[in-house]
């Protein structure tokens, strides 16, 4: 069992790594569309601002979550406070959706965190992956099964139920493969390689690309949006990845790409905030130096 001041600090440090993470994700550049500090990437209506503010929004929502996970809350009460942030995610954005694909994917994960500091469960991603699985993954299943019996309620839904894709919410219902199986082992390999941060990230985002039904790319790009997409980030990869000396050319060519035709893998770019998060809080406890903007 769990000391209340073991949780306490579990608390502490598993929300302050969620909003790094995220603030990591943000300030990585080049990313094909997104918003970054250099641009705006393939946004007209949202600026690297939008993204400080609602992460300030956010910092108490990520340590409710732990703690609702350490207490074993039924998926019911996840929903809610997950609805409570959005909410205030859109006040402090003046109503733009900046984390939204965030604080379902990363919320849920400092749910089974906190579950798992309460069992005295090690902190592993297998482990994480598990227990979301085992204690909420019926409900995210049947959640996703009611969602393809009614009409599509958001872009995401839509694109999804018109072209048959894996949306964020069946993601979620099969315990987000593609974050632990593509996203988090592109990053660890990277690091395990010596990449600098930067190059790791940036190679971690273009493997999530290259696999992910991205839903955002859908409505604003079309099928066709999304399949070119997935073909650049595989063209960037086949070329070297984020390792060839011409790395940041190639993925800054990209981006103006993505710029001209307004695509944005928002998706893509909330799993590898989630893969900072899991690198980050499975690695032990000494080792780690979350966001840098350091050049490499
Ligand atoms: C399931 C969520 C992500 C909504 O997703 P939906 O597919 O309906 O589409 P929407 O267009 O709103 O997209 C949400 C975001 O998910 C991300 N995303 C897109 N595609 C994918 C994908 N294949 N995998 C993972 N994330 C994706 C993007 O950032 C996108 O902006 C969630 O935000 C939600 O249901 N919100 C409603 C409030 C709620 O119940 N919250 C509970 C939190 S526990
Ligand atoms: N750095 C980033 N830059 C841009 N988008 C990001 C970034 N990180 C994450 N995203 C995701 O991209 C999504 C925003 O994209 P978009 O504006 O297309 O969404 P929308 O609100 O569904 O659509 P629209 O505004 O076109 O009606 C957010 O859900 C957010 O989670």
């Amino acid at each position: 069992m769990y000391q209340a001041a073991d949780l306490d600090t579990a608390v502490h440090r598993l929300a302050r790594e969620a909003v790094r993470a995220l603030y990591a994700e943000l300030v990585l550049e080049p990313k094909p569309g997104l918003v970054s500090l250099r641009d705006n990437g393939s946004h007209s209506d949202m600026h690297a601002g939008h993204f400080m503010r609602s992460l300030f929004a956010l910092r108490h929502y990520f340590a409710r979550m732990v703690r609702a996970g350490a207490e074993g809350a039924p998926f019911a009460e996840l929903e809610q406070l997950g609805q409570q942030a959005e909410a205030r995610m859109l006040a402090a954005t003046g109503g733009v959706n900046t984390h939204r694909g965030a604080i379902f994917c990363l919320g849920l994960l400092c749910a089974s965190a906190g579950w798992r500091v309460a069992a005295g469960l090690p902190l592993d991603a297998e482990g994480l992956r598990q227990s979301l699985r085992a204690r909420w993954g019926a409900a995210l299943r049947a959640r996703a099964e009611r969602a393809s019996h009614q009409p599509p309620r958001s872009n995401g839904q839509r694109a999804a139920r018109e072209h048959g894709l894996h949306s964020a919410g069946d993601e979620a219902a099969d315990a987000f493969p593609v974050l632990f199986e593509v996203s988090l082992p592109a990053l660890q390999r990277a690091t395990a390689a010596g990449w600098p941060d930067r190059r790791a990230r940036v190679q971690a985002l273009f493997a999530t690309m290259a696999v992910l039904d991205d839903t955002n790319l859908v409505h604003r790009g079309g099928i066709r949006g999304l399949h070119d997409a997935r073909q650049a980030a595989q063209r960037f990869l086949d070329e070297g990845g984020a390792a060839g000396a011409d790395w940041r050319d190639r993925a800054r060519a990209i981006h103006a790409a993505f710029v001209a035709r307004r695509l944005s893998p928002g998706g893509a770019a909330d799993l590898l905030g989630a893969a900072c998060w899991l690198a980050q809080v499975t690695a032990p406890a000494s080792s780690k130096r979350l966001p840098t903007t350091a050049r490499a």
